[in-house]
């Protein structure tokens, strides 16, 4: 299930809320801009999905979302654990790519269709970490401050929506304050 743990920017130790109380996130993130919705799971995942098949299995709620706000450009970023040390590496790669702190031009847009992944939002003096779960679909508005793990085993298939080609690209802050912050992995083990 979805999860949202919100922390001061100057103390990642402090938990002020913790919550998997979904009509709860939502309400609180809409507060901030930040729209979260859910969507019927219509497909299981594996390393044989292609993405158009994948993207044919969400086709009317993903047109309704392009028409809606624009959409032009739909993708599918995956990453599905596989044996072996190429993996590894591959997978390490791909996780550090969205660690550090950085803003799109525009807005983050992404619909988890498999796995697990952890939005940090850096949002007026506050760290908000929603894990997102199959079903979730997170848009996050162009400027927010933010970073993303996948975990140390990444394991999602999102479907990410753009305006233009390049929506993907990170604009850096250079601000280490990622670092100071639970990961996905130590996040989901407060549970414990
Ligand atoms: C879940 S899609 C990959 C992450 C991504 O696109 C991004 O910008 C993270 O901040
Ligand atoms: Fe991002
Ligand atoms: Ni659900």
């Amino acid at each position: 299930m979805t999860l949202l743990q919100v922390m001061p920017q100057d103390a990642p130790q402090d938990v002020l809320l913790r919550t998997r109380d979904g009509a709860r996130i939502a309400t609180l993130l809409k507060e901030l801009g930040v729209e979260y919705g859910h969507w019927e799971l219509r497909a299981t995942v594996t390393a044989d999905t292609t993405q158009e098949e994948l993207l044919d299995s969400y086709r009317a709620e993903i047109d309704a979302l392009r028409a809606r706000d624009g959409l032009l450009v739909v993708d599918v970023a995956q990453l599905l654990p596989a044996p072996g040390p190429e993996w590894e590496e591959r997978a390490a790669k791909a996780r550090s790519t969205f660690l550090e702190e950085h803003r799109h031009a525009e807005d983050e847009v992404r619909f988890f269709a498999h796995g697990t992944g952890c939005f940090y939002l850096h949002i007026e003096g506050k760290v908000y970490a929603v894990v997102c779960e199959a079903g979730d679909l997170l848009s996050v508005p162009a400027g927010t401050l933010h970073w993303f793990d996948m975990g140390p085993r990444p394991e999602f298939a999102a479907i990410r929506f753009f305006k233009e080609e390049d929506g993907w690209v990170g604009d850096f802050t250079e601000d280490p304050i990622a670092q100071g912050f639970p990961r996905l992995d130590s996040l989901l083990a407060g549970d414990q």
